[in-house]
């Protein structure tokens, strides 16, 4: 077991290895704040008794929050979060049929008590930037970060607005910040 003074803070698991071309933009993202995080598959279907004790243990290990992340009748994360007390952010993953509609709806329609927060289809980067959000709540250079990252955006955000301009330069109309 590792030391949760020097252990992941993150749990980011999956139903497969089949997830992880979707799920690793979630390790990016914790990648770029410098947040400690575990990978691992967990199915609740294939391995039931693994993802409750996985669920269970989680907080004990320093984990402080989950990604669980699974495509088709995706019901890892809203499972981990039955035996859980930490955030748990659902990913649904998109399989070939149903276009990640059966992941999503499989995910997000939680019962009143047990809360998942899902991202989009396919939305592993945000899971990770909402992951690090959460522990940014109690991190004050993390935190710092996280404004720093949104200001980059904003930039870039501004910028591609000025591209646009040039592009259609005459076209009085556009441009609210002119
Ligand atoms: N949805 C779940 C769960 C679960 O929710 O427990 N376990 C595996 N799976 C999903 O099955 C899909 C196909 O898996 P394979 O590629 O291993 O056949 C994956 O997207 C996985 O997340």
């Amino acid at each position: 077991m590792t030391s949760p003074a020097a252990g992941p803070l993150v749990g980011i698991v999956m139903g497969s290895d089949s997830d992880w071309p979707v799920m690793e933009a979630a390790a990016q993202a914790l990648d770029e704040f410098e947040i400690r995080y575990e990978v691992d598959v967990v199915s609740a279907h294939r391995m039931p008794r693994e993802m409750i004790a996985y669920g269970e243990q989680a907080d004990a290990r320093g984990l402080k929050v989950i990604i669980a992340g699974a495509g088709g009748a995706a019901h890892l994360p809203g499972m981990l979060a039955s035996v859980t007390p930490l955030p748990v952010i659902g990913v649904p993953v998109p399989l070939k049929y149903l276009d990640g509609m059966d992941s999503l709806l499989s995910i997000v329609q939680m019962p009143a008590g047990v809360p998942v927060a899902t991202v989009s289809v396919a939305g592993a980067r945000n899971a990770g930037l909402l992951a690090a959000r959460i522990l940014a709540t109690q991190d004050g250079e993390l935190l710092a970060r996280m404004r720093e990252f949104q200001q980059e955006l904003n930039d870039q955000a501004t910028e591609k607005g000025k591209r646009l301009r040039t592009k259609v330069a005459g076209a009085e109309s556009f441009g609210f910040g002119k």
